[in-house]
């Protein structure tokens, strides 16, 4: 995949590195970008970069990288370890040069970044504070050293109140950082970030290694930031917290782009699908067969079936058409006319999470492969037998 941004003209003369398309360059781009903020220039966005590149001797780490990130998004960054996440951020925020292509950040060439610096907030990695003085004092020496309120110590300290009450550290800030939870340390280094009121702030990882509490706690402070007009640009490979917070997505892999858009362009581009268990497992192929005639692609899986099920050896045929939702009652009523009886019939979209693993090429696609009975893919229950269909045409389809 590829960013609608490469075919940017405002912006081509300037690109000195090849497109990721150029066959010269190794691999073809991965299938299908939707990228809903394409073509938008360097002044519309927080971020923009044309070839950004990092080499490490033969390695590229980041790898001709096209970046759109739209002021004002809460956009997740997300890639599998190793993807290129860190470095593309450590480029961004002037902690390391580039090996190739150009950026703005804010506006400004990221080859200033004294220009911008000042607007943005980062915690590149676990926040660092002294162990044995409180949240407020480790704050408020970080605002000295940072010349946060000038000479005016009552507006430093306004400030560093400011933070702690937008992350909600207000009244643990004179514990000392040693007694903090993971999470409250979290919280504490997206206050210091937060010390200079950035309009961009760039998080690595900042739900790394919390527990499902502390999860929720910075999945609701990103959530409050950005609904003030803050950008934020978040990596994260915990999908589904990507899903449920950002509208915007960077998907990297081995240091090239995947996809950048919007979460719901992703999602909607994802093939959805019908799943059906025939009552008897010799009825698969046949059904399978069937749909097939009609032009349907589909896959016939074997499934972990529940303790107690008939099926041979507690293995269920599960057969998926590559079909929309809205023929889910057609299918049924195919089934019943070819004297197959369901056992069970339901629909499923991928989640961004099993979109991300297709895309990424971890899997063939199919993620339907591995569920297991009882739970669906994305770790929902299924309907019960049977849910779902068109109540006209359930007395001989799925029971
Ligand atoms: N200073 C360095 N010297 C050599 N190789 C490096 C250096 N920094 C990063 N790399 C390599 O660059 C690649 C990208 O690393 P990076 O840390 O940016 O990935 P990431 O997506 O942030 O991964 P993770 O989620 O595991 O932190 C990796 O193969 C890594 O080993």
């Amino acid at each position: 995949m590829t960013s609608g941004s490469a075919t940017d003209p405002a912006h081509a003369h300037h690109d000195p590195a090849p497109s990721h398309h150029d066959p010269a360059h190794g691999r073809a781009a991965s299938p299908a970008v939707s990228a809903g903020s394409a073509g938008l220039a360097h002044v519309d966005t927080a971020i923009w970069t044309r070839g950004l590149t990092k080499r490490y001797g033969a390695r590229r780490a980041v790898d001709h990288l096209d970046l759109q990130v739209p002021r004002g998004a809460l956009s997740g960054f997300v890639g599998p370890n190793g993807a290129g996440k860190s470095t593309t951020l450590r480029m961004l925020l002037g902690l390391i040069r580039p090996s190739a292509g150009h950026g703005h950040v804010l506006g400004e060439p990221i080859t200033e970044p004294d220009r911008y610096l000042h607007r943005v907030g980062a915690m590149i990695e676990g926040p660092t504070f002294h162990p044995g003085l409180s949240g407020r004092r480790n704050l408020d020496q970080l605002a000295v050293l940072r010349g946060i309120g000038g000479w005016h110590r009552a507006r430093r300290q306004r400030r560093v109140e400011e933070v702690l009450g937008q992350v909600g550290l207000g009244e643990r800030a004179d514990d000392r950082f040693s007694t903090y939870s993971l999470g409250m340390k979290q919280r504490l280094g997206i206050a210091a970030a937060l010390l200079p009121d950035p309009c961009l702030l760039i998080l690595d990882e900042p739900t790394n290694g919390l527990d499902p509490a502390g999860i929720r706690e910075i999945r609701a402070l990103l959530g409050q930031l950005a609904g003030g007009g803050m950008t934020i640009f978040v990596s994260s490979h915990l999908l589904t917290e990507v899903e449920q917070i950002c509208d915007h997505l960077v998907m990297i892999n081995g240091g090239r782009m995947l996809f950048q858009g919007h979460v719901t362009d992703l999602l909607a581009a994802e093939d959805p699908r019908i799943l059906m268990i025939p009552e008897h497992d010799g009825d698969a192929r046949r059904l399978a067969g069937l749909l097939g005639d009609k032009g349907l692609r589909v896959e016939i899986d074997l499934r972990t079936g529940p303790p107690n099920a008939s099926a041979t050896r507690g293995r269920l045929p599960v057969v998926t058409a590559h079909a929309p939702e809205g023929l889910a009652a057609h299918l049924n009523r195919l089934a019943m006319h070819a004297g197959i009886t369901l056992r069970s019939l339901r629909t499923h979209r991928p989640n961004l999470e099993e979109t991300f693993l297709r895309v990424t090429g971890e899997i063939d696609g199919d993620l339907v492969r591995t569920a297991q009975a009882g739970q669906a893919p994305d770790g929902s229950v299924p309907p019960p037998a049977g849910a779902g269909l068109d109540p006209a045409h359930s007395r001989g389809g799925a029971t």
